[in-house]
């Protein structure tokens, strides 16, 4: 792991800061090229393409006939799957359901004397939930991206990801859709997945929004296909920061960093701390514990790439810090982590206290685990209830109302030179107006 001091004046012009800072736009430039061509090749040819890439990248044969999960796999997969592992899925459901319960968006009115005026939302009719299944697969994930979405009352919830080398969808994965109430599955995944569903192929349904994270071909065809529908964020690779201070526990520390190296070679795991000798134990404690890891590989590439500890002067500057580098999951193990919330601005979700590991918020707590990453926390927000429903605005002037209002249309139209909207105005001004229709409002 670099070490990277910070204990100086002009901290925030610390190259490697602006390396880590800058790490979701590098990223961009070196694949944007092949994504491009991925989302073309789709447009033109259709299930052609989709088939060709899933041939290519995932040694797959997808034909039209087997693209789609049929409901004797989705039967299958419950007598696959160990009971226990159906009742944490279950737990984890109704704990994100709950929790995401509290972000649903009432319409409302406003009423003033001959106005009404007022927001309707309404659910989007489909959405795209994208479940990465390269490196590992994300039942998690399923239940992340799928619950939101029934919870706003999207009608038709697809969900796509993609199978490698055989056939087979992960049976845990397929619980978890059935058990999160997602409609239809998609055996295909990467940068094609996602364009096959954008514009929708002769065996594949388009939708209205693609949610989910996945691995930089598939943010970055999100990112790419945005416009063509709409998209909830670039959620890439994964990352984590932790601020810690001398009450922190440096293996729990260590652990927790390799928990999102774990998940990609491009993962980002940051150690912000003012405190040296826990600078060191957990660069130790990290190494040992590599060592052990099944996905050492994955882990170890991922420090290689990113692997950073900043020492700070202080906590307070280890706050200012993490802003910089807004993380997808921000740590706060300290001894009074809740006084440092005011400080924070900039982290997709905050884990408080020595004993919330980030692995706890990935799993079963209830908020998202689909977060901002690549220092988007400065402006994305959580995967959330918000992400599935559009709001429309709502307007009515009786007769009344319109002369209350109407000069200054008028004026305002005339000063735009927009002549036919101050003639709208004028023709109701002219007392033209349908009277019935008016009375029966
Ligand atoms: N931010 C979040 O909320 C969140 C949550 C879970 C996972 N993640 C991240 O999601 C990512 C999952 O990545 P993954 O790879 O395991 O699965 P993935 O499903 O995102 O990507 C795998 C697919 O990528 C395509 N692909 C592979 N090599 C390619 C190439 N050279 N060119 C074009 N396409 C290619 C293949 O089709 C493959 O099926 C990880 O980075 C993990 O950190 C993020
Ligand atoms: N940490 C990931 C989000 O960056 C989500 C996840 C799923 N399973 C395990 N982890
Ligand atoms: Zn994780």
């Amino acid at each position: 792991m670099k070490r990277v001091d910070l204990r100086k004046d002009d901290w925030q012009k610390d190259p490697e800061l602006s390396r880590i800072k800058n790490r979701g736009q590098g990223l961009e430039s070196k694949y944007a090229s092949s994504v491009l061509e991925i989302i073309e090749n789709v447009k033109k040819y259709g299930d052609t393409a989709v088939f060709g890439y899933a041939k290519k990248f995932d040694r797959v044969d997808l034909t039209p006939e087997n693209v789609k999960v049929s409901e004797e796999e989705i039967e299958e997969a419950f007598q696959k799957v160990e009971p226990k592992v159906i009742d944490a899925i279950k737990f984890a459901v109704d704990r994100v359901r709950k929790f995401h319960e509290k972000q649903l968006e009432n319409s409302y009115f406003v009423t003033e004397p001959g106005i009404v005026l007022g927001q309707k939302v309404t659910p989007l009719e489909s959405a795209g939930i994208y479940v990465p299944g390269g490196k590992a697969s994300y039942p998690s994930s399923v239940i992340m991206n799928a619950v939101p979405a029934k919870v706003a009352g999207v009608e038709k919830v697809v969900m796509i990801t993609p199978a490698i080398g055989t056939l087979e969808v992960n049976p845990y994965s397929l619980v978890a859709a059935k058990l999160s109430g997602v409609d239809e599955i998609y055996r295909v995944g990467g940068a094609h997945g996602i364009a096959a569903i954008a514009y929708g192929t002769e065996s594949i349904p388009k939708v209205d929004k693609i949610v989910g994270p996945g691995n930089i071909y598939v943010a970055l065809a999100k990112k790419f296909l945005f416009g063509t529908v709409d998209i909830d964020m670039v959620a890439g690779p994964s990352e984590i920061l932790v601020i810690a201070d001398e009450t922190a526990n440096p293996e729990w520390v260590a652990t927790d960093l390799l928990s999102q190296a774990e998940h990609d070679e491009l993962a980002g795991a940051f150690l912000v701390t003012h405190d040296e000798k826990l600078a060191e134990e957990v660069v130790d404690a990290l190494y040992k514990k590599l060592e052990t890891l099944k996905r050492k590989e994955i882990a170890e590439k991922s420090i290689e790439n990113f692997g950073t500890v900043f020492l700070t002067k202080d906590v307070y500057h280890s706050c200012q810090v993490a802003n910089e580098v807004a993380p997808e999951h921000l740590e706060v193990a300290t001894k009074e982590p809740f006084a440092l919330l005011d400080l924070i601005k900039h982290a997709g979700a905050i884990f408080l206290g020595h004993h919330t590991c980030e692995s706890l918020g990935d799993y079963v707590l209830g908020p998202n685990h689909v977060l901002p990453t690549g220092g988007s926390a400065r402006f994305f927000s959580p995967l959330g209830v918000y992400d599935f429903v559009k709001r429309s605005s709502i307007l009515y002037v009786s007769k009344e109302g319109f002369k209350r209002v109407s000069e200054h249309a008028r004026n305002l139209a005339e000063c735009e030179g927009l002549e036919a909207h101050r003639l709208a105005v004028e023709v109701r001004e002219a007392i033209k107006i349908p009277i019935k229709l008016e009375e029966k409002v």
